[in-house]
């Protein structure tokens, strides 16, 4: 037999796994490492986050990967060399991490890589009749594998497209077998660069389980801070945006698209939301003289209605009232107080930060490809049902090292 089928044989087996996850974002700020112990799989999987780490994405790094990033028209060749450049740069970046810890990667049983996501296309947005969903992350899963010596697993949505999703959210994965709680409704909001959550039912039936995205989170807070400071990157602890004043006709301008009538469950990405949304609802609305405060406090809404309205409309396809959830939140975005402040206006439950239920909000993601690749080597594909956009599948590819 092959050694590294034997290795992994002996990994399957195993009480406890170490496995790397790692995830980076949309909104390109570095890469996040998490170090987990984790034994079990499916419900029983228990997570013991030994270490965390998000390196930052230098300013190269960003340069070179927004050349490809969310563009429909772009250097084809220099996506394939970042391509296999990612990958090399994201296995030094752990190789950097091991060493600081002190831990050898012999010590690792396995990597979980989500890659750089470049472009999602789920068919809402590319409209071609013949052509699936599709969805495209880069940093190749080989070069990790033969950089650190540690068997990768990568390359995760794929398999959720195969099966009928859009390749998008994979949270409930996690969400369900480290989150769901009997005798709670449970909601876990992530507010990154885009927005997602996950429906936890009190009664842990997993056919309930629901699972979908619901806009911009910070990608376009983000995109209008550098766009008019140069030097910021975001708009920290909404300093700007609280100067602001909503303006309510360019709200309504931003909200009137046909991504929030699509039903649920959905996907979405920069591809939508980004510079060109904005621009053409500051020009339909006739509000482009708004001041850099009005427009970040207006983006700022827009991000916390469109979540709260998602949450709203998929808490009345339940049997519960709104004021039975418990809101877990997470993601950069749950560091903005205008966005907690006006989610929490909205949406009468109770909120609390995912940190509460025993791992970091800043890791949550980084685990959840850890815990994908758990189940994959060691679990099972867990039944969600027959709803859309949860297939019942294992995820991501197997590189080996040599
Ligand atoms: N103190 C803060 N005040 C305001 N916003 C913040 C703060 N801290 C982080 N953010 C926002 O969070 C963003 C980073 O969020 P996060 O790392 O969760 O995104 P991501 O994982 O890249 O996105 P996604 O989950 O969509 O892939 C920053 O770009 C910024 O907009
Ligand atoms: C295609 C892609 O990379 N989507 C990300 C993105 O970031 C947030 C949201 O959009 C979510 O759908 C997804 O990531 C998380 C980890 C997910 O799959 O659950």
């Amino acid at each position: 037999m092959n050694q590294n089928i034997s290795n992994l044989y002996q990994i399957a087996q195993k009480e406890t796994r170490t496995i790397i996850g790692l995830m980076s974002g949309t909104s390109l700020d570095g890469l996040d490492i998490a170090l987990c112990e984790i034994s079990g799989s499916g419900k029983e999987t228990v997570v013991k986050l030994r270490e965390f780490v998000t390196v930052d994405y230098t300013e190269d790094i960003k340069i070179e990967i927004r050349k490809v990033f969310a563009k429909k028209t772009i250097d084809f060749e220099h996506l394939i060399l970042l391509n296999e450049w990612i990958g090399i740069l994201h296995a030094q970046m752990i190789n950097d991490s091991l060493k600081k810890w002190n831990i050898a990667s012999s010590a690792v049983d396995l990597i979980a890589s989500h890659g750089q996501t470049v472009l999602h296309a789920p068919k809402f947005l590319h409209r071609q009749e013949k052509f699936t969903n599709a969805t495209l992350q880069i940093g190749d899963g080989d070069h990790i594998a033969v950089k650190t010596g540690i068997i990768t697993l990568s390359d995760f949505r794929q398999k959720h497209i195969a099966a009928g999703g859009e390749g998008a959210p994979l949270a409930v994965y996690g969400d369900y077998f480290l989150f769901g709680q009997k005798g709670e409704n449970r909601i876990m909001l992530n507010m990154g660069g885009i927005a997602n959550f996950t429906y936890l039912p009190a009664s842990l039936n997993a056919d309930e389980a629901f699972v979908t995205d619901t806009g911009t989170g910070n990608t376009l807070i983000d995109l209008f801070v550098k766009h008019n400071y140069p030097e910021k990157s975001y708009d920290k602890d909404a300093e700007i945006a609280q100067q602001g004043t909503v303006n309510q006709i360019l709200l309504d301008h931003l909200k009137d698209n046909e991504f929030f009538r699509q039903e649920f469950p959905k996907t979405i990405g920069p591809e939508l939301f980004g510079y060109h949304y904005v621009e053409t609802a500051l020009s339909k609305s006739g509000q482009n003289q708004i001041t850099v405060p009005d427009l970040l406090a207006t983006l700022t809404r827009f991000s916390a209605e469109t979540i709260a309205e998602a949450i709203e409309i998929s808490v009345k396809n339940t049997t519960h009232k709104i004021q039975d959830f418990k809101i877990y939140i997470s993601g950069g975005g749950a560091n903005n107080p205008l966005l907690v402040k006006w989610l929490k206006e909205l949406l009468p439950c109770q909120f609390h930060k995912s940190d509460e239920l025993g791992i970091p909000s800043d890791a949550k993601e980084a685990v959840l490809f850890a815990v994908l690749a758990n189940e994959t080597v060691s679990g099972k594909a867990f039944d969600f049902g027959t709803k859309e956009g949860i297939p019942s599948v294992t995820m991501g590819k197997i590189s080996f090292p040599d």
